[in-house]
């Protein structure tokens, strides 16, 4: 399969040296044709792999994968920039936090196989071309039911390259469950700018029990099948495994970056919204982020 990674960021080239590593026919697209450009891949015991990758700027006529490594908010100006060269033999794997770049991708490619991906992997990206793989984890891939032969084949190549990597019948209960845990922890991290472990502290415990109900209250009227209890119980497990880290949210106030907000807490209220539901603590957590967050279209 010939792969093409778009988004040379942490999680991009995360994924671009795995599958560089198992001779993968592989290329970059990035905002600046480099041909040989070096990537450099710390793993987690230390050890340095550097690979040289030809990066482009748009879709390569014999691309079958594109791997879609971008931050929510990245995906439809992208993919709408690359509409005329996208060659429609061309699969896409959506891999980022939060939702909502499915349904618009499908109006506008509606002739383009498109999967949907999450993954618990960490990677950091210490310089441009340069990743740490901070923490390994699994990641699921889906989509529509006549697409699964090939998302399966295609996950088969990501799992030899990065594993766990496995195929789900279920993606959109999968990629809910991600939306919950990163609505729980994200903006209550960014908000009081802690770790993720900070909110196993007994006054987080109501709060985030909130968060858990009001997702359920969106998620059931989805037609979605989801425990508060439960949900309260992964949330927790979540900050504990990753206890010692901050999240993305966290570190995009942090460093006075655009955050994920309206992919995360914003696609729920707007779900919320075609249900006549309010979420109040929701709502407030996601005003409070946003007048934390950079905004690209603020004046002065
Ligand atoms: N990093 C992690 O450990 C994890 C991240 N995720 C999720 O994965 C997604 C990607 O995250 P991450 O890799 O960390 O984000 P990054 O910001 O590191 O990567 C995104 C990359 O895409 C580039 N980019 C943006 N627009 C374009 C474009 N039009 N053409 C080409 N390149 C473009 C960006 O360049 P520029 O910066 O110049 O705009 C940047 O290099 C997010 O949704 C994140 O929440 C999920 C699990 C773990
Ligand atoms: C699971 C979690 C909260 C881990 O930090 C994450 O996905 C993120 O930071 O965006």
């Amino acid at each position: 399969m010939n792969w093409q990674i778009l988004g040379a960021g942490a999680i991009g080239s995360l994924f671009a040296s795995h599958l560089a590593q198992q001779n993968q026919r592989i290329t970059l697209l990035t905002k600046m044709q480099q041909l040989g450009q070096s990537l450099a891949l710390t793993k987690q015991d230390g050890t340095t792999y550097t690979y040289s990758l030809n990066a482009f700027t748009q879709v390569q006529d014999d691309t079958q994968v594109l791997l879609v490594c971008l931050k929510a908010f990245q995906v439809l100006p992208a993919i709408t920039a690359l509409t005329d060269s996208l060659p429609r033999t061309t699969s896409l794997v959506l891999m980022h936090n939060g939702m909502g770049t499915l349904e618009p991708l499908t109006k506008l490619l509606p002739e383009q196989t498109i999967f949907s991906a999450t993954t618990t992997h960490g990677a950091l990206l210490t310089a441009p071309f340069s990743v740490t793989h901070t923490g390994a984890g699994s990641t699921i891939i889906g989509g529509n039911e006549k697409d699964k032969a090939l998302g399966q084949a295609i996950t088969a190549q990501l799992n030899d390259a990065l594993p766990n990597a496995s195929w789900s019948d279920d993606i959109t209960h999968k990629l809910w469950l991600k939306l919950a845990i990163n609505c729980a922890i994200n903006p209550l991290t960014a908000i009081h700018q802690v770790k993720n472990g900070a909110l196993l502290q007994p006054q987080f415990k109501p709060v985030l029990a909130q968060i858990c109900q009001e997702f359920c209250q969106v998620a059931t009227r989805q037609g979605l099948t989801f425990s508060a209890e439960e949900l309260l119980q992964q949330v927790r497990q979540v900050a504990h495994a990753t206890g010692n880290n901050y999240s993305s949210m966290n570190r995009d106030i942090h460093h006075g970056r655009r955050s994920e907000n309206d992919a995360i807490l914003g696609y729920l209220l707007q779900c919320a919204a075609q249900h006549q539901l309010h979420l109040p603590l929701c709502q407030q957590l996601y005003q409070q982020v946003q007048q934390l967050s950079y905004s690209p279209n603020a004046s002065g």
